[in-house]
This record gives structure tokens, C-alpha cells and sequence, in this order.
């Protein structure tokens, strides 16, 4: 998938919200591979990953649809065909962030009327009314704010935002009431621990659904695999001590986390 034209994410959204003949998205990569991570882990799926994106985790293993986002536009109808090339039937709708998008409804939509299953990995900030079979949800950490020392431009322009945006709970609330979900927290080490426990206490007093620690996974952070074998096994044994489940992020043991994978 070229990718070619540069977006920033008010410009992603602006595109969303055009009103065009043909309904279009902008399209960081399309490719097929194994889902690599949460409940799903090991499945043959497409990937549709969007471009642009409401946040900007210092770690962000997609660089290229948060911090310098670029994209080739494509139809909605493109975008099918290129899905329906493929033999899997499970499709993951990832990003950036996808829910920015109006045009992620539609895309769903058309998806689900030809019986894909599909998956949309969200950061949990936006909340959109669509057939989503398994919302996998990964509300960000303190940890992954932007702080001058860790931003990836070396400024910290982002932080304040960043820091303002990253958890809104009546979003997240309504994304549990309604999908099938998963929580994926993004971990490096014990600190993590006690904001995840604040965060699933607050959210289980506004949703008028049953949370479950067996939908809670921790998932090590790391976009190479140098760098998950200094964060995995803490996670997972922090996963041990804390009853929540353990994701691992097999495309990174696998592929390195390579374009495409
Ligand atoms: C690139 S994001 C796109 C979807 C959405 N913006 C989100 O953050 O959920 C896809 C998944 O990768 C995770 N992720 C991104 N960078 C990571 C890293 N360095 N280590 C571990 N997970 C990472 C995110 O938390 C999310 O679960
Ligand atoms: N194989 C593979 N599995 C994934 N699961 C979620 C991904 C994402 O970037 O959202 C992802 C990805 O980029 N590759
Ligand atoms: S929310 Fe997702 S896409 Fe956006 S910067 Fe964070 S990890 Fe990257
Ligand atoms: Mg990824």
C-alpha cells in the first residue's frame, strides 16, 4: 500500500466529516497477517489501518498515522475489494484511531453485511454507533503521555493534550454497554498497576454492565523485540498477581512489528 499525502489528524477528521459522493478514508496500510494481539491472538485476519489520530502516546508503535501521519486515500468500495482479496475472514479496523472517522461506520457496515467479523482497536476516547463485534479497547496510561523527555519531536508540544484527552469515561462506558470488548492497558512495569485498578473502579461505578477482570488484559510495552523481552515478563507476572489476562504481541516476536505485519 503506497502511502503518499500527509494528513494531520484535524485534517483526518475534516476529511471524515466531508461530504463527498464517494465516501473514502485515509488509509495508512492493508495487508493480511495473524491478529497479534488480545483474545483474538493467533487469528488470520485483514488489517485496515487508518491514519490520523486524537492522541500521540510517546510510544506509539504506528508512527505514521499519530506523529507524522500519511496516507493514500481510498474509496470505501477499494477498500472492500482489497479485503475481499484476501481469504480471511476476521477484519481488524485499527489506526491511529479508526473511530474518527464517519466513514469507519460505513466501512463497517459494508463489511458486516458480507459477514466478516471484525474487530475495531480503539483507544476509547470516541464513541461510534456501528456493527463492531469485538471493540478492543486500549485507554491510555499516564505513562504514555508525552512528556518533553520522551516525545518522539523532542518538544512536548503534545503533553497538555495529550494528557486532557487520553481518558473519557462516558465514552468508554458506552463502549462496554454496547460491543462485546476487551481492555487492553498498555504496561511497562508496577507503577502502571494502581491507575488501572482507579480507572476499572470508576468505570464499573458509571456502566450499567458487568466489567470483567477475564476482559482486562495487560499487554507489554514494546514495538521491537528488544524491547518487550525487557517488558514481558514483568507484565505477565504482574497479569499472575492481579487475576487480568496476558496479551502478548506476537507480531513483534514474530515480524519485529515490520510494515505490513
Ligand atoms: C497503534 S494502536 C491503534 C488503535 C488505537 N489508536 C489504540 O491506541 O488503541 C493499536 C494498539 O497498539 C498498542 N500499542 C501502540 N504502541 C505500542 C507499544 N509501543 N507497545 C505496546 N502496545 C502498543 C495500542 O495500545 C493499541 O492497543
Ligand atoms: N499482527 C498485528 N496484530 C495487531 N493487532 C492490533 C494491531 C494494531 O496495530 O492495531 C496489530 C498489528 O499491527 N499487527
Ligand atoms: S492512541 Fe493509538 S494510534 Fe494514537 S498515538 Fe496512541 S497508540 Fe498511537
Ligand atoms: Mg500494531
Amino acid at each position: 500500500m503506497p502511502v503518499s499525502d500527509s494528513v494531520d489528524d484535524r485534517a483526518a477528521a475534516d476529511e471524515a466529516t466531508d461530504v463527498s459522493d464517494e465516501p473514502g478514508l485515509p488509509i495508512n496500510e492493508l495487508f493480511e497477517s495473524l491478529q497479534g494481539e488480545g483474545t483474538l491472538a493467533g487469528v488470520p485476519s485483514v488489517f485496515v489501518r487508518t491514519s490520523g489520530c486524537n492522541l500521540r502516546c510517546w510510544f506509539c508503535d504506528s508512527y505514521h498515522t499519530s506523529w507524522e501521519p500519511t496516507h493514500a486515500t481510498m474509496s470505501l468500495e477499494e477498500i472492500v475489494a482489497e479485503v475481499e482479496s484476501y481469504d480471511a475472514d476476521h477484519v481488524v479496523l485499527t489506526g491511529g484511531e479508526p473511530l474518527l472517522h464517519e466513514a469507519s461506520v460505513d466501512l463497517l457496515e459494508r463489511l458486516d453485511e458480507r459477514g466478516y467479523h471484525t474487530t475495531v482497536e480503539t483507544n476509547g476516547t470516541i464513541y461510534r454507533d456501528a456493527p463492531i463485534d469485538l471493540a478492543s479497547i486500549s485507554p491510555k496510561l499516564e505513562s504514555s503521555t508525552p512528556t518533553p523527555g520522551r516525545d518522539p519531536k523532542g518538544d512536548g508540544e503534545w503533553e497538555q493534550r495529550h494528557e486532557n484527552d487520553r481518558i473519557d469515561l462516558e465514552r468508554l462506558a458506552a463502549l462496554v454497554e454496547e460491543y462485546d470488548h476487551q481492555l487492553k492497558f498498555v504496561v511497562t512495569d508496577d507503577e502502571d498497576m494502581p491507575e488501572i485498578l482507579d480507572l476499572l473502579a470508576d468505570l464499573r461505578s458509571v456502566a450499567d454492565v458487568p466489567v470483567r477482570d477475564g476482559n482486562v488484559l495487560l499487554m507489554p510495552e514494546g514495538a521491537t523485540r528488544e524491547r518487550l523481552a525487557e517488558t514481558r515478563t514483568r507484565v505477565a507476572d504482574l497479569a499472575m498477581e492481579y487475576g487480568f489476562r496476558y496479551t502478548p504481541r506476537l507480531h513483534v516476536d514474530l515480524w519485529n512489528d515490520a510494515p505490513e505485519t
